[in-house]
């Protein structure tokens, strides 16, 4: 079913587990508010197990911590690089396993990659971007799960010259799912903008699948 974006305010929020439609142009979004059954379960299994890093970035010669903590997960093999970063890669745990799972049933699609976010508290945030690097498979879907304190999600078309479509904004919350379908991340960019009233975290997961090509055992 797909619905106008403009309709959706109106409308009564979907079934539990269910997961609404937003198309624009060169948009393909689906949303399940509070999705994931015992988010509270999971967000302290996240929290606890997994291996937190805060990575650095160079700008202008000068080394920054970014604003967010960060800890990248996949197969054997699938090295990612993220605003220049190479993310060391962690091996599966039971708890991102579990979730894993029913990620993957509601997005018909299996991932070998996921990207976690902790954003500590509403100073913490992440700036406009599309995961279009060349090493995630541009063909497939990637699934965003949110647990924790609920923080704007923003999305605008990357050239707004040729795509006259309005930027749009979600509220993502505890347990949310957003499967961001093909051509989205071509394009539209997305970020996560500093919300200073947030004292509480939140946690981001980003399910996502390296070509094949791209998968080095070294
Ligand atoms: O935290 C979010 O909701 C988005 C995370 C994201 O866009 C990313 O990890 O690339
Ligand atoms: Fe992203």
């Amino acid at each position: 079913m797909t619905h106008q974006l403009d309709l959706l305010a109106s409308e009564p929020p979907p079934p539990h587990g269910a997961l609404r439609e937003l198309r624009a142009q060169g948009l393909a979004l689906r949303h399940g508010p509070g999705w994931l059954p015992e988010a509270d379960r999971h967000l302290a299994a996240l929290r606890d197990s997994v291996p937190w890093k805060q990575e650095r970035i160079t700008l202008f010669g000068r080394s920054h911590p970014i604003p967010r903590l960060t800890c990248w997960m996949g197969d054997p093999g699938c090295h990612y690089t993220y605003s220049g970063v190479r993310n060391a890669i962690e091996a599966w745990s039971a708890p991102v396993l579990a979730i894993k799972a029913l990620v993957e049933a509601a997005a018909g699609c299996r991932f070998n990659s996921l990207l976690l976010n902790r954003y500590r508290d509403g100073n913490d945030k992440l700036d406009w971007h599309a995961d279009d690097e060349p090493e995630l498979d541009p063909g497939q879907p990637i699934a965003s799960l949110s647990l924790g304190a609920a923080r704007s999600f923003r999305l605008r078309p990357r050239d707004p010259a040729a795509n006259p479509a309005a930027p749009l904004t979600l509220e993502l919350g505890h347990g949310d799912l957003l499967i961001m379908a093909p051509p989205t991340q071509r394009h539209w960019l997305h970020q996560v903008p500093r919300r200073l009233r947030v004292r509480q975290e939140r946690l981001n997961l980003t399910f996502r699948v390296i070509r094949a090509e791209a998968v080095r055992h070294v």
